[in-house]
């Protein structure tokens, strides 16, 4: 007995196109992005793998992706579920600026702490910051507990307990499960289902609108280390793209 989990990062937005970072900035697709999102579905329709339900963040660029892809997997009708704890991790101040602009600045050593070491977190973003998301309705439940800068360990942290409580029931029960969210809360994901060490997950990049498809076993260990893309040349190239954001 195997169960079968699917990742799913969002399609190309706005602002992976102009090369900003995102964070808990809501921006939607761009035209990329939602082709992405058709490809994915086509992908799944393809291989077989029919998702009986999806969790995603609350960000539109994953809710998105995720209602195109399953449309195009004539799936479009199972059920939702939506948390904050799959969001994207929180940029902090860094939300809204230019990534190349940012490493040119402050160099390669602090652009890459900032971009992908396991505890090192960008500073706070303010709240009346413009990039700012006090206030908003939809994390209105957080209180206090609202991110103002998540480094990956903060977001490993806030996702294990919905991954335990609303992802593993899923699995147990036999479901195919989609998981359509972001670049960084699917490298907390992966980092824990395949056992990286903090050093080596600065090494993973996960690529937009990319199927990676994982058999867990029934301790939930993945059957394959990595799982596997339904696309994996194209998985490698757009993986490649993202590290090099910024240069
Ligand atoms: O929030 C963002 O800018 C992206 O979704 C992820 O960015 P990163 O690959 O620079 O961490």
């Amino acid at each position: 007995m195997t169960y079968t989990l699917v990742l799913l990062r969002h399609g190309e937005s706005e602002w992976n196109a102009k090369n900003l970072f995102t964070g808990w900035v809501d921006v939607p697709l761009n035209d990329k992005g939602r082709a992405e999102g058709v490809r994915a579905g086509e992908l799944l329709r393809d291989a077989g793998v029919l998702p009986d339900v999806v969790h995603t963040s609350l960000l539109r660029r994953a809710i998105n992706t995720a209602a195109t892809a399953l449309d195009g997997a004539d799936r479009h009708w199972i059920p939702v579920r939506r948390s904050w704890r799959l969001n994207e991790r929180h940029y902090g101040a860094l939300q809204g600026k230019n990534k190349k602009e940012t490493l040119d600045a402050y160099g390669e050593e602090q652009f890459m702490l900032w971009r992908r070491s396991f505890d090192v977190p960008p500073p706070p973003l303010d709240d009346d910051s413009e990039f700012s998301q006090a206030g908003l309705p939809q994390y209105a439940d957080l209180g206090a507990d609202l991110p103002r800068t998540e480094c990956l360990k903060d977001v490993i942290v806030r996702f294990l307990p919905y991954w335990e409580s609303a992802i593993v029931p899923d699995l147990q029960a036999g479901q195919t499960v989609l998981v359509a969210a972001h670049g960084n809360s699917l490298r907390a994901l992966v980092k824990h289902l395949d056992g990286i060490s903090d050093e080596d997950i600065a090494g993973l990049n996960i690529p937009t609108g990319m199927p990676l498809v994982y058999e867990l076993d029934e301790s939930l260990q993945p059957t394959v280390k990595g799982g596997r893309y339904l696309d994996p040349e194209a998985a490698a190239a757009a993986a490649a793209a993202v590290a090099n954001q910024g240069r």
